[in-house]
């Protein structure tokens, strides 16, 4: 039996809706191995974060060189990178494995506000991390970051692709999370050449806590298993869809999504259902 392997390279939600723990149960509902690298631990829950404590920049390249030396991941995600120096460990031990299927999730500021990336760092992921990337995942104010766009309209956003193909990304996807005023969740890709939409219907609901973690980690899995960027993100789509219209309840504030609900549908679907 063929295992694939994907690797997070991301901080740790103590409260387990985002984050590290996002992506190795999404790794695990989409049947591939999951490995981590752990970039900070966030004292965190649905209400907020309540600390950052950062790894040495050596201690993750460590764990990246352990994953490289030996268990060799068919594709590998970033998520919270916290620091410049942490940005740069990481961009080298890429270069290093010459590992190609790349996915960038531009972590900036979680959904309470709080500052899971240093503003000197932005800079570091420009130059270094995101010309490495086969795909990379911002949210709106995340795009606005990067290119300095003020994003209002479907032009602006293409632009704002178009920039970040520019600097490197081979195939851009501006989500749609943030435009809350509108009653579709439209998920934009740029592939160098022509865009493509993913759409479904918005969700009202507060509990959307670490969607981004969970999108960006169920397109890694897709292509760890091989398929292509479109076939992944069409995946991660309804993975997403399926985890936030089924969201646990738990927690007083933001809470988690549904980890279990896309596969739970797909056993209904095919008649395993109680
Ligand atoms: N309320 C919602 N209803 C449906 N889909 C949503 C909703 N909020 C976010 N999504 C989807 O979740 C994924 C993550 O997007 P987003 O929330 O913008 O990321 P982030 O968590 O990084 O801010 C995207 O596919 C987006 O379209
Ligand atoms: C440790 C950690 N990493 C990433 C995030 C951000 O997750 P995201 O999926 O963007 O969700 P929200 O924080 O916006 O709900 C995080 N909170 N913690």
């Amino acid at each position: 039996m063929k295992v694939n392997k994907a690797l997070t390279i991301a901080g740790s939600d103590s409260g387990g809706g985002a984050g590290i723990q996002a992506d190795l149960k999404t790794f695990q509902e989409l049947g591939v191995f999951g490995m981590s690298a752990l970039t900070a631990v966030t004292a965190q829950n649905t209400k907020g974060v309540q600390g950052v404590y950062p790894m040495t920049a050596e201690a993750v390249s460590a764990q990246i060189q352990s994953i490289g030396e030996d268990l060799r991941p068919d594709a590998v995600k970033t998520g919270m990178l916290f620091s410049a120096v942490i940005i740069e460990s990481v961009s080298n031990e890429i270069v290093r494995y010459g590992w190609k299927n790349v996915v960038i999730d531009p972590v900036m500021i979680a959904k309470g506000g709080a500052s899971l990336l240093q503003n000197e760092a932005i800079l570091a992921m420009k130059k270094h991390l995101i010309p490495l990337s086969l795909v990379i995942t911002p949210n709106i104010p995340e795009a606005e970051v990067l290119t300095d766009i003020r994003i209002r309209s479907l032009e602006d956003k293409r632009e704002a692709a178009k920039k970040l193909h520019h600097l490197g990304a081979k195939n851009v996807i501006i989500k749609g999370g943030h435009d809350e005023a509108k009653d579709i969740a439209a998920d934009l890709l740029f592939d160098g050449e022509r865009f493509s939409e993913f759409k479904s219907s918005r969700i009202q609901t507060a509990n959307t806590h670490g969607t981004g973690c969970t999108y960006s980690a169920a397109i890694t899995a897709g292509l760890a298993d091989g398929l292509t960027v479109p076939e992944a993100v069409d995946r991660a789509k309804k993975f997403i869809q399926a985890a936030i219209e089924n969201d646990l309840g738990i927690g007083s504030g933001h809470g988690p999504t549904n980890h279990w609900a896309f596969n739970k549908r797909k056993k209904e679907a095919e008649g395993y259902g109680c």
